[in-house]
């Protein structure tokens, strides 16, 4: 059966020419996937790394590297023009003997290219770690007015699109306020409007509308109050389990006056303790494919992988990449 969801994000972006960078350009899941992408001319890609390298890779598969655009940092032409955008973006911050330097690692690199408008996006982490993925982002690219915090959202999807939720933060905040946590609220709304998900949110806890009290508990109820004023549009509920925020006769049970419980598609944990495991449950026990995470609030879009990710995993999330960067 056909995946609709995919189909619709592919039919935004087809024939646009969006430019995604890929900092693992020596990552074989990333030059498959990217080369997938090129072919159905969904994207164009950037690869990053030593050129010789990539093009021995891209031999070995059969593949043409005349496809690609491939991007040495080491050697690339515009690099003091890098150097001097980076040093004025971080004003204070760094020196310009020390800009080279950092600029020659790819994940800055990169993110300076989608910075500077010579890409559309990013997407990286199949190799690097999160910290390191996003960073670069954090300090160059920052979050977008009115949003204090950048959040990791997974979009969980199984029989074939027919279920599709949204899990956040995954990834990104270990351990949010309230103020926080209700602009993740919110901001995972958003993003669920991307996949023609209806967002009705659960602030999920142990405790469900005062059933448990603890500070934990608190700052969840807190949280849900923030997102509200924050949003009066939008259909935010809690605190909840999330046996009442996604089972009807549970929620009916626990939080009769909820619109959300029992009826819940966008899930907010409460710290990044839960949110990534849970995520990586859903996953591995609960058979949902986990496509993230998609990082929300930025100023321009960049993607961090799971290490565990595959080729279409990678495939996938580029695509979710340069829809965003359309939105
Ligand atoms: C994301 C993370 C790396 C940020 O780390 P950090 O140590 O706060 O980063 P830094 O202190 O170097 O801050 C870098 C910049 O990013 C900003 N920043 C940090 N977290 C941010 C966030 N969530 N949203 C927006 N900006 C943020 C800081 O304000 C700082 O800006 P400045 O340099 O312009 O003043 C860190 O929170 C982290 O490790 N999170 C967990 C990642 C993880 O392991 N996830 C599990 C696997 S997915
Ligand atoms: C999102 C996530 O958990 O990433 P990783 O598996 O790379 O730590």
């Amino acid at each position: 059966m056909k995946n609709d969801l995919f189909e619709g994000l592919k039919a935004k972006i087809a024939g646009k020419n969006m430019k995604i960078v890929f900092p693992e350009g020596v990552e074989p899941r990333i030059i498959g996937a990217a080369h997938r992408l090129q072919v159905e001319e969904l994207i164009t890609p950037i690869l990053l790394g030593n050129v010789d390298d990539i093009s021995t890779i891209l031999r070995d598969r059969g593949l043409q590297s005349s496809l690609f655009t491939i991007i040495d940092p080491a050697n690339y032409d515009k690099f003091d023009d890098m150097v001097a955008s980076f040093v004025e973006r971080r004003a204070g911050k760094v020196t310009e003997e020390k800009a080279r330097d950092i600029l020659l690692d790819v994940n800055y690199f990169g993110t300076m290219l989608v910075y500077m408008g010579l890409a559309d996006g990013l997407v990286s982490g199949a190799v690097h770690s999160t910290a390191d993925t996003v960073r670069p982002a954090l300090q160059i690219i920052k979050t977008k007015p009115g949003i204090s915090r950048t959040s990791g959202a997974f979009l969980m999807v199984r029989a074939y699109g027919k279920e599709k939720y949204i899990f956040s933060d995954c990834a990104i905040n270990i351990e949010p306020g309230s103020q926080e946590l209700a602009e993740i609220a919110v901001d995972s709304a958003d993003t669920a409007k991307l996949f023609d998900i209806d967002p009705r949110v659960a602030m999920l806890s142990f405790s469900t509308n005062g059933s448990g009290a603890s500070d934990n508990v608190t700052k969840v109820a807190d949280a849900t109050k923030i997102a509200k004023e924050l949003r009066p549009d939008l259909d935010i509920d809690g605190e909840m389990q999330f046996d009442a925020a996604f089972v009807p006769e549970v929620g009916r049970l626990k939080f009769p006056d909820s619109k959300v419980a029992g009826n819940a598609t966008v899930f907010v944990f409460p710290d990044l303790q839960s949110g990534n495991i849970g995520y990586k449950i859903a996953q591995r026990l609960g058979g949902f494919e986990a496509i993230g995470p998609i990082l929300q609030g930025l100023n321009k879009p960049v993607s961090d992988l799971s290490r565990g990710s595959n080729e279409e995993d990678v495939y996938k999330l580029s695509i979710i990449t340069a829809a965003q960067a359309l939105m």
